[in-house]
């Protein structure tokens, strides 16, 4: 059966990716949008600055735009939120309390213990946590509870694509350095970057950028607490995470240059290295998700490759590229990673776990 699905913050740089994913997926219909009173009893086509390169769909035209409050997204089965941080955390919050499932791309919740933040290329497998609740609830009697997972920062979910599969077949990476190239669909719409501050420059400051790579990646690749209810994430000693981030002059997909060092010793080859990206397969692929990359790391062997325009759109967006996997003078190997900031680092993600919740009937 198709479950209904809401839309927070429906009109933003990640809302308006939604409605794209979500006016042609076969799983899941638009039951409810929501957006700022400044946007609020507008249909959605009034209401919304569309900046897609791809036509606003017919299906969503005429849904009327609501308040973000609970009761109007009561019939909803999964609501995604791309709401702005400075009010995503009270809304969601309200949403979880009315027994909502949220699935949000704000910053908010990702540190709580027990909130899922998941790469869905990267680490399903925290759903356990949610799934837990689920169960526990059950066995209790109660009603099902609402409950929030957190879709990662979208450099972040760039930089562990590469790094799940490398740990899994070669151990620990000791320390690793990122040098981020950051589109401008990554500052949202609201107001969005002015061009004057972008055209023909660099802005080496995205804030709290570089903190939130740096921890989440940690977390993401970290493990759980022996009862399996709270995430621990890996610690400084056992990881080490160094970002440096730059708002470029591109549309969409982040490029991020890394270097890493393995914790044991001696490092694989290169050729072992590019083998393990090449065969990764990742879970919702194997759990047959409909919007799961075919192929999930591109590994290109063009000198000049990944570029973003060129790239952006493998595997729909859901794929990662990763070019120029080198070995590094300094750390063991260096690579350029390429992924689509508002595809599989915000609405497609938020796609993809439902895809997953929905494989596990979660929801
Ligand atoms: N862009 C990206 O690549 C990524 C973004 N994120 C995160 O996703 C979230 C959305 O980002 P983005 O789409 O870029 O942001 P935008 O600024 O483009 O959109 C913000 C959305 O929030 C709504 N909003 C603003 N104020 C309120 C309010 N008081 N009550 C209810 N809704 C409100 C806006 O509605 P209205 O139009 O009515 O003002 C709009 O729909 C943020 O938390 C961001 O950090 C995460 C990963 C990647
Ligand atoms: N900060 C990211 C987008 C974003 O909003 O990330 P987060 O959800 O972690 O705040 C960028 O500028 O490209």
């Amino acid at each position: 059966m198709v479950k209904k699905a809401g839309v927070l913050g429906a009109t933003g740089s990640v809302g308006q990716r939604f409605i794209l994913l979500l006016s042609e997926h076969p799983d899941f219909e638009i039951q409810a949008l929501g957006a700022s009173s400044r946007s609020a009893g507008r249909r959605y086509e009034d209401a919304v600055t569309w900046k897609q390169t791809s036509l606003l769909p017919e299906s969503a035209k005429n849904i009327l735009v609501s308040e973000c409050s609970a009761a109007a997204f009561a019939g909803c089965d999964i609501v995604f939120s791309g709401l702005d941080a400075d009010y995503a955390g009270e809304i969601e919050k309200q949403f979880v309390e009315a027994g909502l499932a949220v699935v949000s791309n704000a910053k908010n919740y990702r540190r709580n213990v027990d909130v899922p933040l998941i790469v869905p290329i990267v680490n399903p497998e925290h759903v356990s946590v949610v799934e837990k609740k689920l169960t526990d609830a059950q066995a209790k009697g109660e009603k099902k509870p609402g409950y929030i997972i957190c879709i990662s920062n979208c450099s972040t979910a760039g930089l562990v694509a590469p790094l799940k599969p490398l740990v899994e077949k070669f151990g620990p990476i000791d320390m690793l350095t990122t040098t981020t190239l950051q589109a401008i669909s990554g500052a949202g719409f609201s107001p969005g970057i002015p061009g004057i501050d972008i055209l023909d420059n660099i802005v080496p400051y995205i804030s709290g950028e570089e903190d939130k790579m740096e921890w989440e990646t940690k977390k993401i690749l970290g493990g759980f607490s022996a009862d399996g209810s709270e995430f621990v994430p890996l610690t400084h000693e056992q990881m080490k995470v160094s970002a440096q981030c730059n708002r470029v002059a591109v549309s969409d997909g982040h490029t991020e240059c890394i270097s890493l060092k393995f914790a044991n010793r001696p490092p694989p080859s290169l050729e072992q290295v590019k083998q393990c990206l090449r065969d990764y397969v990742c879970d919702a692929a194997k759990l047959g998700c409909h919007s799961a990359p075919k192929q999930t790391i591109h590994v290109l062997e063009q000198a000049d490759r990944p570029q973003p325009r060129l790239d952006r759109d493998r595997d729909a967006g859901y794929g990662v590229s990763v070019g120029r996997i080198r070995e590094d003078p300094v750390l063991d190997f260096k690579m350029v990673v390429l992924s689509h900031n508002t595809i599989i680092g915000a609405a497609g993600a938020g796609i993809l776990i439902a895809e997953i919740l929905l494989a596990k009937k979660l929801i």
